[in-house]
């Protein structure tokens, strides 16, 4: 059974149709790359997958589990990394960590424990005692995936998380990913970059105008590279 399954998904804003039918399942240990250029409708989705958005049409279910917005038993199964980056800059990041944690009701030795793990898997260890507002922004962005890793989500969604971060980041958070999607993670992302995806996903979605367009493994959409099989399927450049 996927750990993640979405049927029809469909949300409009007044009369655009900005998601429109989607669908796709994410197994134990897979890593799946939702792509498209800006404005597909990526956001949209996944923030319909989380619950953060309810959605016009369409189901999410996790582990077998119906989602809804109001299910907390589905909602502690996931852990989700939104683009915008939401960490308190005064605090150090195991400041950070550990009210986060309280959020989900994680405390005492149980919250040490976790915290250390989590610091471990996004390399932040032994910079956990500066204060968040110090950090690069590609450190920023890995202690935020570190939040989204507290609650040990069997579905990690990370929204554009290498982008605009620098090389040593972008590194880290894709070696993040390998090894939690090794320890059987199911890893949902978007990404711009065809070429990250193309290393790093087990199977991609191609979605523009709210629509999926293919789906499969890299290698198997039927053109050079994902940057080609991009091209042919939109008939556009990644980014416009
Ligand atoms: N709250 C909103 N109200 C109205 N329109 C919205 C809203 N949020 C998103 N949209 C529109 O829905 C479409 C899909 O947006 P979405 O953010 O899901 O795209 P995306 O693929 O994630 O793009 P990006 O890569 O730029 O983040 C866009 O045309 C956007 O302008």
């Amino acid at each position: 059974m996927p750990v993640l399954e979405v049927v029809g998904l469909r949300k409009s804003y007044k009369d655009r149709l900005v998601v429109d039918g989607v669908g796709f399942a994410v197994r134990e240990g897979e890593t799946y790359g939702l792509l498209g250029p800006n404005g597909a409708g990526k956001t949209t989705t996944i923030s319909m997958v989380v619950g953060v958005l309810a959605r016009d049409a369409g189901e999410v279910r996790i582990a077998g589990r119906p989602h809804d917005t109001a299910g907390r038993a589905t909602k502690s199964l996931i852990g989700y990394v939104p683009q915008e980056l939401a960490v308190y800059p005064d605090l150090t990041a195991r400041e950070n960590l550990r009210f986060f944690a309280g959020l989900y009701g994680i405390r005492g030795s149980e919250a040490r424990r976790r915290i250390g793990e989590v610091l471990e898997i996004v390399g932040l260890a032994d910079r956990a005692g500066e204060a968040a507002g110090k950090y690069s922004g590609g450190m920023s962005r890995r202690l935020n995936i570190g939040i989204g890793l507290l609650n040990r989500p069997r579905l990690l969604v990370l929204d554009e998380p290498t982008a605009g971060v620098d090389p040593q980041s972008r590194t880290s958070i894709l070696d993040s990913v390998r090894r939690l999607a090794g320890d059987g993670t199911a890893v949902l992302y978007t990404t711009h970059y065809m070429e990250e995806a193309q290393r790093l996903c087990d199977r991609v979605g191609i979605i523009d105008h709210g629509r999926m367009l293919a789906e499969g493994r890299p290698d198997e959409l039927g053109a050079p590279d994902l940057e080609a099989a991009f091209l042919q399927l939109t008939g556009r450049e990644l980014r416009d």
